[in-house]
């Protein structure tokens, strides 16, 4: 298959991880045939030092004629430390998502067998999670109409939603859950949010036509405390933008860092691939960032393409290197390796045996497809 990939490497550790991934597709082309073509752009920080905006109209362009983005990280102190900026790089983000049409943001989140003694919470609790966080990506709060008084003393930020921004999305999470295990959350705040409560109503009247999916409606504290209590209660989440965007950081404890979190979003014609932590800029440059919530999300861009055993050998080489203790620091104190070494094993090791694959195998970490 010939891809067209946009990389966004962006800012801190952003370029450190997405090189990984990038060794890990080109793997994937030697060892399955395929010609992808990489091109890159700047995004972020990065971008605004440069050319004085964090979304350059040459990015957008790159990323409105690929058939996928795959983007790093953006973010960098001097813009979190100074609230009265106003060019800020996580605009960038935001404005590529909105202007690709992403409106679909899927955040899986399941622990590696291997891994159950890293996580801070205990293994009983933990053992069998595996759900889908669907975070709506293009509304509510993020993109509602900003207001500050001219004194500067009273702000606001309007959260708004339509019916057919919760529709589109809320069809998506129902399919995932009849292709997993027939169960969808909604996660809101319907005892006081008007924009929660079109939530379920729209959610509820959509479920009609998947009887065999049983909807459960959960308020987003509760929820918060349901995911570290008993994370395998839950099949699919959906959720508006902002409340994803806070259980998913929550979620990636479960499996013990949120290095290894990867994300897909899409929309109708679009998709961009990129993990959900950000910009690190404590480890930049450092050589320690975790590069498989990268990897994983080229993994999810494969997937999205059909290319499904390519990326079962590229979760198949990430499980070795978790089996092996190929890892970063997050994961292990006493590790020696970089983010480049645990890359480069990945890269090394990603092979084509379908005939070994076994989605049963309970040290496949991401055993399933998350994509629909
Ligand atoms: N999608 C994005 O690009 C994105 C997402 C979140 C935050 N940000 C931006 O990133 C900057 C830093 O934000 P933050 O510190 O709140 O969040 P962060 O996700 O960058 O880091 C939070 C903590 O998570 C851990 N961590 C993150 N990525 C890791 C990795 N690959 N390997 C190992 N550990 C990892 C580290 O302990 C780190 O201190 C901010 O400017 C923020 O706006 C960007
Ligand atoms: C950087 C920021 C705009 C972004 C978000 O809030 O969506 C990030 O936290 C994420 O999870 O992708
Ligand atoms: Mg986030």
């Amino acid at each position: 298959m010939n891809l067209n990939i946009a990389l966004l490497p962006g800012d801190g550790i952003g370029p450190e991880v997405l090189d990984q991934a990038v060794k890990c597709l080109q793997a994937v082309e030697e060892t399955f045939n395929h010609n992808f073509t990489y091109k890159e752009a700047s995004v972020g920080a990065i971008a605004i030092d440069k050319t004085g905006t964090p979304l350059p109209k040459k990015t957008l362009d790159l990323c409105k004629n690929a058939d996928a983005v795959l983007f790093g990280a953006i973010g960098d102190p001097k813009y979190d430390n100074n609230p009265t900026v106003k060019v800020r790089p996580e605009q960038g983000l935001l404005q590529l998502r909105k202007e690709l049409g992403l409106y679909t943001n899927i955040r899986p989140v399941k622990v590696f067998s291997t891994l159950i003694e890293k996580s801070p919470l205990k293994e009983e609790i933990i053992t069998n999670t595996d759900f889908t966080i669907y975070r709506e990506l293009t509304g509510g709060i993020y993109f509602g109409e900003k207001k500050v008084n001219e004194s500067g003393t009273i702000a606001s930020d309007l959260c708004e939603y339509s019916e057919k921004e919760i529709s589109r999305i809320a069809h998506m999470a129902f399919k995932a859950s009849k292709n997993r295990n027939n169960k969808l959350t909604l996660v809101d705040k319907a005892n006081v949010l008007e924009s929660s409560r079109l939530w379920r109503r729209v959610v509820s009247k959509i479920g009609e036509s998947y009887p065999e999916v049983l909807l459960e409606f959960l308020f987003v504290d509760n929820a918060a405390m349901q995911i570290i209590l008993n994370p395998s209660q839950f099949d699919v989440i959906l959720t508006e933008n902002m409340f994803g965007d806070i259980i998913s950081d929550e979620s990636s404890v479960i499996g013990g860092s949120i290095g290894l979190l990867p994300s897909a979003s899409i929309g109708d014609e679009r998709a961009l691939f990129e993990p959900i932590h950000g910009s690190y800029p404590q480890a930049t440059g450092k050589n320690i960032a975790n590069p498989i919530a990268s990897i994983l999300s080229a993994a999810m861009l494969l997937e999205h393409f059909g290319l499904f055993e390519e990326a079962m050998s590229v979760r198949e080489a990430v499980d070795k290197s978790l089996r092996k203790g190929v890892v970063t620091s997050d994961l292990d104190e006493t590790s020696k390796y970089g983010t480049d070494h645990v890359g480069d094993f990945i890269a090394d090791n990603i092979v084509d045996n379908p005939d070994d694959f076994n989605m049963n195998d309970e040290n496949i970490g991401l055993g399933k497809s998350t994509i629909i």
